[in-house]
Parts: structure tokens; C-alpha cells; sequence
């Protein structure tokens, strides 16, 4: 049986001014799943992610990504989690518009100080995984918005990472692309072995989770099974 990837303990995050935006969260996300937090407008889930992924500390509580208390990690070890352990995708996608598709896959890479084959390789490879064949010398802004969640989603895969946030990766999308891109998300899940923790309000895309996530004014009311998942011998 494996470990779980995230184990999140007792989480609360106060704001200024008072706001309670969680109020004791605690739950586990396992490598190979999609975990999908949903919640209304105002639930806490931007929160919730930006605390897993040590964007941001909370006021109390627990959380441990793939061994290590990120919650208790300096800036320095925060910045390494954040570039070698999680991969993030954003709802605005956060591609630089002057680089290429392929030269936005390799920002992480060069942060990690890869070598220039290596990353021309590797962002060759991660194109074709979403996709995007054909696309590597395209600028954003001459790709479609889902093409850009593609390059996003390869880009944040670009350090193998063992944990992927997504924020509402697909409210920007049509409801077509959007399902496309959560289909692949989780095709990807799948294939890499990642760990998904997916924030959104979008219920078509409730029923391709593993785990469910409800948050309610700042406390998980419900955890739910998505459908089974298929074993392949
Ligand atoms: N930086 C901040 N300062 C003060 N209050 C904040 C801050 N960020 C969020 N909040 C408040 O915390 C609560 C939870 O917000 P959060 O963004 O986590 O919700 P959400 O479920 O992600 O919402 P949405 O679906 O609209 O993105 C809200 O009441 C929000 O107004």
C-alpha cells in the first residue's frame, strides 16, 4: 500500500481583518489521484491550494507534501519544494508571451539548472504528451486558450514533479476544452503517477475525481469517491 503524498492536519488560516477562510481542514491526497476541491465563490479553496503548495502560511495546523513539513520549511526550502516537488497550473495559464511554447516548458528546467538538450528533449517530449506536436516554436498568443492549458499543464510536469496544483485550470475554457484539459489531467495523473489536488466549481469535472473535496465556509463537509478506477494487468 503506498503512503499518502499530502497529508494536510488541522489547517486554519485567519486574514487580516478577522476573515476565517479555513477552519480545521484535514485531509490526505494519494500519488496516481485526482483530488478535486470543490466549494462555492468565497469557500477557502484558493486558500486551501496556496497553502499546500507553501505559496502562502497558515495561521494553524499541519501540512507535509512527499516527506516534508512544508509548513515548517524557510524560504529557501519552500523555493525548493515550489520548483522540484510541485507543479503548478493556474486559470490565467501564466505563460511568458515573448518564449515559445517549448521555451516556456524549459522555465522550470532552467531554474533547475538543466542543460540545453536536456530541456529542448524534455520540452520536445512534454508537448507531445499534451498534445501539442507541431507547436513547439508557436507563441502564446498564436495558441488557442486550451492549447495554452496545455502548455502550462506540460510546463508545470517539466521537473517531474510528484505533486500537480491546478487552481480552476479550465475557467477560462469552454466547456468542451475544459473537459478535454481535465480528461488529460487526469490521463496524466494516471501515466506519471502524480498527485492531483484540483480546485473548481465546474460539476462536469467533479465526476473524473478519485476523492472529493467539499469545502463550506471554510470546513470539508463531505468527502466522496469519484467512480472506481480502472486497473490494468
Ligand atoms: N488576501 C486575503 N485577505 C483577506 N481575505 C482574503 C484573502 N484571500 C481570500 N480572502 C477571503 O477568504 C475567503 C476564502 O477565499 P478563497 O479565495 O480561498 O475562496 P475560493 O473558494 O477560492 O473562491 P473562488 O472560487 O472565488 O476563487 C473569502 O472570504 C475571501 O474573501
Amino acid at each position: 500500500m503506498s503512503e499518502p503524498l499530502v497529508v494536510v492536519e488541522g489547517l486554519r488560516k485567519v486574514y487580516p481583518r478577522g476573515v476565517e477562510a479555513l477552519r480545521g481542514v484535514s485531509f490526505t491526497a494519494w500519488p496516481g489521484e485526482l483530488t478535486v476541491v470543490r466549494g462555492r465563490s468565497g469557500s477557502g479553496k484558493t486558500t486551501l491550494l496556496n497553502l499546500v503548495g507553501g505559496l502562502d502560511a497558515p495561521s494553524e495546523g499541519r501540512v507535509t507534501v512527499a516527506g516534508r513539513e512544508v509548513t515548517a520549511l524557510d524560504e529557501t526550502g519552500l523555493l525548493e519544494l515550489r520548483r522540484d516537488v510541485i507543479g503548478f497550473v493556474f486559470q490565467t495559464f501564466g505563460l511568458i508571451p515573448v518564449l515559445s511554447a517549448a521555451e516556456n516548458v524549459g522555465v522550470p528546467m532552467r531554474l533547475a539548472r538543466r542543460s540545453a538538450a536536456e530541456r529542448e528533449e524534455r520540452a520536445r517530449l512534454l508537448l507531445a504528451l499534451v498534445g501539442l506536436d507541431g507547436h513547439a516554436a508557436q507563441r502564446p498568443y498564436e495558441l488557442s486558450g486550451g492549447q495554452q492549458q496545455r502548455v502550462a499543464l506540460a510546463r508545470a510536469l517539466a521537473n517531474r514533479p510528484r505533486l500537480l496544483i491546478a487552481d480552476e485550470p479550465t475557467g477560462q475554457l469552454d466547456s468542451q476544452t475544459a473537459a478535454q484539459i481535465m480528461r488529460l489531467i487526469r490521463a496524466l495523473v494516471r501515466s506519471e503517477g502524480v498527485a492531483a489536488l484540483v480546485a473548481t466549481h465546474d460539476p462536469a469535472i467533479i465526476d473524473l475525481a478519485d476523492r472529493v473535496l467539499e469545502l463550506r465556509d471554510g470546513v470539508v463537509v463531505e468527502t466522496v469517491a469519484g467512480e472506481p478506477r480502472m486497473t490494468t494487468s
